[in-house]
């Protein structure tokens, strides 16, 4: 294998073992693992359900149906078992543009991948290369492997290749429960008898027990392992606002920062509307305002609509107004804003598409605008859209649901993670940088309205009673108004003279239009009555009918004994209906200050700003910020080099830390071991980077070793007491040739040929030091060379340090590090890793070199390429002798 120096140390290795003992007691990744996961994929660590996932389709060969977040990291669990293990996996996905995103993605990081299809052109190549066993990760369409080629295709694969395992994305397309069902999906069952033996991987970010349930037996899962990652998106602000009358701009506001005097989106921004005229109408609004946007809808042809998405993942335009059509395969991971412009059609659409925002972890914001009208578009898509009753009936209760979210005064937060029955144990407290509810609760004295009791409850009873009893009065059939025109006392001729002579009429005149129609919103959602279309030859109309539950209550409500209540918590559109009353400010409560909209902003983009400003002045982040958008810039040009995404090239999370750290040597960069910047694209795009940065920064002022070591120093629990000597001289000012001299007079003094284990050692601590101060963008003081005639063989004390090549390094890891040779020389590599320096330092240590056991000096008997066949060496006198002893004298090591 080649080498992996940039991995793992132990304590790295030891965390993850204790973390993963606690995932059930499943057997930690061992270090081949982390390896190619760090080496291949970029990553330190799993997660830990990515793990639990990998080693049961490794090591048990099982069945598994995920349950993940969006952004938890679905692929790498079915990228990681065919990669490590030389295998193929087959992944199953429901849309084009997201495999070949996939695809694409994985090809600039040198992990082979392929798609088909069965519109794929070059399809023969395709399957010659990989039954010449190219590739890695097979992308297949649903149709094309329940086709009879692609079903013959599979079985003859699995004859001639190791499939390791099928990987079915989006699961939840499987199911009519499921929020965007898919016909082909349900072919998908047929894969099970083509593949018997293959596990199965099923995974999805969206699916209620039903949904799970619905995808288990659909996809023949045998006892497979159930997985939930949770579905908390820690980092996204949830909020939710009622439209105002003040326009879609008005509105918008809410969602968008103030930045030079001029409104704008915070990042890369999607709006989703309900229709497609919404979508026009507001993106020439945007646009009216200097707001440069797109729109996307399914009426556009495919063409313009990979347009659209192609200039947004490359960064050329941050807004796209869209509809739903703009939904799965949005891989962006920068995305820092989802609103919703009109609500969404229910839960597990609505936690899809707002999963759009923040794959990247940092903070993104979540923004629902609605108004009552939404529900009625809602329900006339519905009513054309659904072909059996059953999915109507099924979307209809998930639109209700959903209209509770919107109308909740709770935490956001838990009602959806309470919908997806997360297990999480959640206090009920608000909490910080969560949602609009928690933040008001947390920042605001609580307002009260009459009507309301002390725990927050309106009784609805007797609106409800009069509402429904209208109803009942009037008959079935009659659209919303008439019965609001009935309550509120309508001498209009459109009202028959029999209603209006009924003691009823006008009896709830005392209240506005508005109000009765909020409490019927109220009351339908809960099912007392329903609505159905009628379509007239010139118009339809919603026509209104009691349900089961509505006449019930009417049976009962004059009942004491069986009378009950309806307590709801008002919401927004009720409650600006409400009277306030007067403040009362109490001992305890926190003053309400109105500021200007501050109430509106997020808590955590307050206090993000004031961090940043605490560590970093304004100059110094005008200069990072510089830096950051010329890496950006230079991104977008690779990006377009090579027909990419930018984000497949590095984060923005990347270039951030770059712009921060100022690594001025691709090996300067390695050091930074940051997340996600693999070896590979090291490669490929590391030089350039680093070029940006030092075009852009003039050389840092030149400081000394001490000095960069007393403003950074090495973490102390690190330290062994022999990096504790080289680390102490370098602190107290000596120079690196003065301590090189120090090691090298103990060698000399000695006249022998031997190695002595400070020699071994100060080779590491040199090492581990000079990584150190590596990390840090100053330059320092240079590790002076020695003079020398030939650099890739030096004498030192008769010994030869030989530097050698990385390609000779690659046949046996540990021993080319360090090893004697026949004639008792010493070889030490050039960039030798430490892991392997340090297992040889073990080997001598506990070979009794400490102790005095062994009488041996190091000797190669029989196979110098394994460092268990080092014989220790004889304890020294001279082991315990200070290194800062000795005068100094010039060495190169
Ligand atoms: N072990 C890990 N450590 C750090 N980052 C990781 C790890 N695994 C995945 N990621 C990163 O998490 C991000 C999301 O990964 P991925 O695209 O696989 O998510 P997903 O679960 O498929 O999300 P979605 O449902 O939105 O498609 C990627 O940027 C990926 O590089």
């Amino acid at each position: 294998m080649d080498d992996l120096s940039n991995s793992f140390n132990d304590d790295d290795e030891k965390e993850l073992i204790d973390q993963f003992k606690a995932v059930d007691g499943i057997e930690p990744p061992h270090k081949e693992h982390l390896d190619v996961l760090f080496k291949i994929f970029g990553h330190k660590e799993f997660r830990p359900m990515q793990w639990k996932i990998i080693s049961s389709i490794i090591n048990d060969r099982r069945d598994n149906c995920a349950i993940m977040a969006t952004g938890y990291g679905k692929s790498l669990c079915y990228q990681f078992p065919s990669v490590y293990c030389g295998g193929v996996t087959i992944v199953i996905s429901p849309l084009i543009s997201l495999m070949e995103d996939q695809v694409l993605s994985l090809t600039v990081a040198n992990i082979p991948a392929c798609l088909l299809g069965t519109a794929q052109t070059q399809q023969k190549k395709v399957i010659e290369d990989i039954f010449d066993n190219k590739y890695s990760i097979i992308y297949v369409t649903p149709e094309f492997c329940c086709g009879e080629f692609g079903r013959n295709l599979l079985i003859d694969m699995d004859k001639k290749l190791n499939v390791m395992l099928v990987a079915i994305d989006e699961a939840h397309c499987i199911s009519s429960w499921g929020h965007d069902f898919r016909h082909q999906y349900r072919e998908l069952s047929k894969v099970r008898s083509i593949l018997p033996y293959v596990p199965i991987l099923a995974v999805t970010a969206t699916a209620t027990s039903r949904v799970r349930k619905d995808i288990i037996s659909s996809l023949q899962l045998r006892d497979p392992q159930i997985i939930y990652s949770g579905f908390d998106r820690p980092n996204l602000y949830l909020s939710v606002y009622l439209k105002e009358n003040n326009g879609v701009i008005g509105d918008l506001r809410n969602a968008m920062i103030k930045q030079h005097g001029e409104w704008v989106f915070s990042g890369p921004t999607i709006i989703y509307c309900i229709t497609r005229k919404q979508t026009e109408h507001v993106a020439d609004l945007l646009q009216r305002e200097g707001i440069k946007c797109l729109i996307y809808h399914a009426g556009l042809t495919i063409k313009q609509r990979k347009d659209v998405h192609e200039n947004f993942v490359r960064d050329k335009v941050s807004v796209i107004i869209a509809t739903v059509a703009f939904g799965m395969g949005i891989d962006k991971p920068d995305v820092r804003n989802v609103v919703h412009y009109g609500a969404a059609r229910d839960m597990e659409s609505y936690y899809q598409e707002v999963g759009r925002a923040g794959r990247d972890g940092q903070p993104s914001q979540c923004t629902i605008f609605y108004s009552n009208a939404d529900l009625e578009i809602l329900r006339s898509l519905r009513e054309f859209g659904y072909a059996t009753e059953k999915t109507k009936e099924q979307k209809e209760a998930m639109t209700r649901f959903f209209w509770k979210y919107l109308e909740t005064t709770g935490c956001r937060r838990q009602f959806i993670l309470q919908h997806f029955e997360d297990t999480s144990n959640r206090n009920s407290q608000p909490v910080l940088k969560c949602c609009d509810n928690c933040t008001k609760k947390l920042k605001h004295t609580p307002v009260e309205y009459e009507e309301v009791d002390s725990n927050g409850l309106i009784d609805l009873t007797d609106y409800a009673h009069m509402l429904l009893t209208s109803m009942n009065v009037m008959g079935d059939g009659f659209g919303l108004n008439s019965y609001i025109m009935f309550l509120r006392g309508s001498k209009s001729s459109r009202m028959s003279t029999k209603f209006q002579s009924h003691p009823l009429h006008g009896s709830g005149k005392h209240k506005s239009d508005n109000w009765w129609k909020c409490i019927a919103r109220i009351l339908e959602l809960e099912k007392y009555f329903s609505k159905q279309t009628v379509k007239k030859p010139t118009f339809s109309y919603c026509a209104t009918y009691l349900c089961e539950k509505g006449k019930q209550f009417l049976k009962d409500v004059t009942n004491e004994s069986r009378r009950a209540k309806i307590l709801v918590e008002p919401p927004p559109d009720l409650r600006v209906l409400l009277k306030k009353k007067p403040y009362k400010p109490t001992t305890n409560s926190i003053p309400y200050v109105k500021t200007n909209n501050v109430s509106n902003i997020p808590i955590e983009k307050i206090s993000r700003n004031k961090t940043e400003t605490d560590v970093e002045g304004d100059t110094q982040k005008e200069e990072r910020m510089k830096i950051y958008r010329k890496l950006l810039a230079k991104r977008t040009d690779l990006a377009f080099c090579l027909d990419c995404m930018p984000y497949m090239i590095a984060s923005n999370e990347i270039l951030m830390n770059l712009a921060q750290l100022r690594p001025r040597s691709v090996d300067a960069l390695k050091q930074l071991k940051l997340d996600g910047f693999t070896e590979a694209k090291i490669n490929k795009f590391g030089e350039e980077f680093v070029q940006v940065i030092r075009q852009l920064c003039p050389p840092a002022e030149r400081k000394s070793i001490k000095d960069i070591l007393n403003e950074f120093p090495i973490d102390d629990t690190k330290l062994t007491p022999s990096i504790e000597i080289t680390y102490s001289m370098f602190k107290s000012g000596k120079t690196v040739e003065e301590i090189a001299d120090n090691i090298f007079l103990i060698v000399k003094q000695r006249c022998s040929d031997e190695v002595t284990l400070e020699e071994i050692k100060a080779v590491i601590n040199y090492k581990k030091i000079r990584e150190h101060i590596e990390k840090y963008t100053y330059d320092y003081e240079e590790f002076d060379p020695i003079d020398t005639e030939d650099d890739d063989n030096t004498k030192l004390a008769g010994k030869t340090i030989t530097s050698t090549t990385a390609s000779e390094k690659s046949t046996c890891k540990n021993a080319d590090i360090l090893e004697i040779t026949d004639n008792d020389k010493i070889i030490c590599i050039e960039d030798a890793d430490d892991l392997a320096l340090n297992a040889l330092v073990d080997e001598i240590e506990t070979g009794g070199y400490l102790n005095g056991t062994s009488t041996n000096k190091c000797t190669n008997d029989t196979d110098t390429h394994h460092p268990h066949n080092f014989e220790p060496p004889p304890k020294k006198q001279k082991y315990s002798r200070s290194l800062l002893d000795s005068p100094p004298r010039r060495v190169k090591l």
